[in-house]
């Protein structure tokens, strides 16, 4: 199947110099949630402001729908909604007349019925006459979500969508992504909560310095956060693995005072009983033990750090 995105080759230097994306090459799938993280800086808000066209492109292409987003702006656009992470609408305006207005300005026929629908849906029907300045951090939100989805969109980029909201508003957003999703619209999301991605993504992509660094299917992700340490603090430092104990998944650190074991919690045998059979035949004492598991948030920082 066509992707619903489609990148190629993508480069964007800022005017002062700075090259904020170096050769991006992306597909979104139709249909799929795929959640952007990436530290401060990454370049996460230039990308997604170019597919919009808010910025241009030093070089490369991309392809919304099958629309070029420069030689086509116009379709392109219309089949995007953008949930930005900041109100920037008049305030004193209703609810039903900032929704409608914002279809308007995609070119597309006033269609009272499917406003209505967006409104319901968001549970915003209730407050369809009620100004902006009138109502809660986390109605505006669902305006903000409603105005994106005025103009019936394929594509819908949030960004940052729960930055700053409660936990229950959280998980209540959680929820009303996943009736999106379901309704067949693709969700492209940037997030700083990692336990967001995991929650609604299908697929997870790092960017970092400019460069997605990792494109990843979220299960794949979770297994690979199955992975689990098992840390030694030895009596008397090692200068290297005795031969024979050079087992996958061991490592020597703290020059030497630290063994420590890496293996797939799902997977038996650990072979946590073989290793410690092994340290006894070479006689290898440790002091103390202890285990940990890896979270996709250890993960996403191992991988930003490495590439620092
Ligand atoms: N107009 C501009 N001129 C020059 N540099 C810019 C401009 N806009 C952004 N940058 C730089 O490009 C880099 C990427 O910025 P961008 O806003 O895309 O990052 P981000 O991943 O969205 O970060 P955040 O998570 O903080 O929103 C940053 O180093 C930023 O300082």
């Amino acid at each position: 199947m066509q992707p619903i995105i489609a990148i190629e080759g993508l480069n964007k230097t800022y005017d002062s110099g700075f090259r904020a994306l170096k050769d991006i090459n992306l597909e979104i799938r139709r249909g799929e949630t795929f959640a952007l993280l990436g530290p401060n800086g990454a370049g996460k808000t230039t990308l997604i402001g170019i597919i919009c066209g808010l910025i241009n492109p030093t070089s490369g292409r991309v392809w919304a729908d099958g629309h070029d987003i420069v030689r086509d702006f116009r379709a392109a656009r219309s089949r995007i909604g953008l949930v930005p992470q900041e109100l920037t609408t008049d305030s004193f305006e209703t609810v039903w007349n900032t929704v409608s207005f914002s279809r308007g300005l995609f070119g597309s026929a006033p269609n009272p019925r499917h406003i209505e629908k967006v409104l319901r849906d968001l549970s915003l029907w209730e407050k369809r006459d009620a100004r902006l300045i009138e109502l809660s951090g986390g109605m505006k939100r669902r305006v903000l979500i409603a105005k994106a989805l005025s103009h019936e969109p394929s594509i819908l980029f949030l960004d940052e969508p729960t930055a700053g909201v409660d936990v229950d508003l959280r998980r209540e957003m959680w929820n009303m992504v996943g009736g999106l999703r379901e309704s067949g619209v693709t969700i492209i999301l940037t997030t700083h909560y990692i336990e967001e991605a995991e929650e609604m993504a299908d697929r997870v992509g790092v960017i970092n310095h400019g460069e997605i660094i990792l494109v990843e299917d979220k299960n794949t992700l979770m297994a690979k956060m199955g992975k689990r340490q098992l840390s030694l603090q030895l009596q008397a430092p090692l200068q290297h693995l005795p031969q024979g104990l050079s087992a996958a998944g061991l490592e020597l650190l703290d020059d030497g005072h630290q063994l420590v074991y890496t293996f797939d919690a799902q997977h038996e045998p650990t072979g946590i009983a073989d290793l410690l059979r092994q340290l006894n035949a070479h006689h290898i004492e440790f002091k103390d033990l202890h285990s940990s598991q890896s979270s996709l948030e250890d993960i996403f920082v191992d991988l930003v750090r490495a590439r620092a």
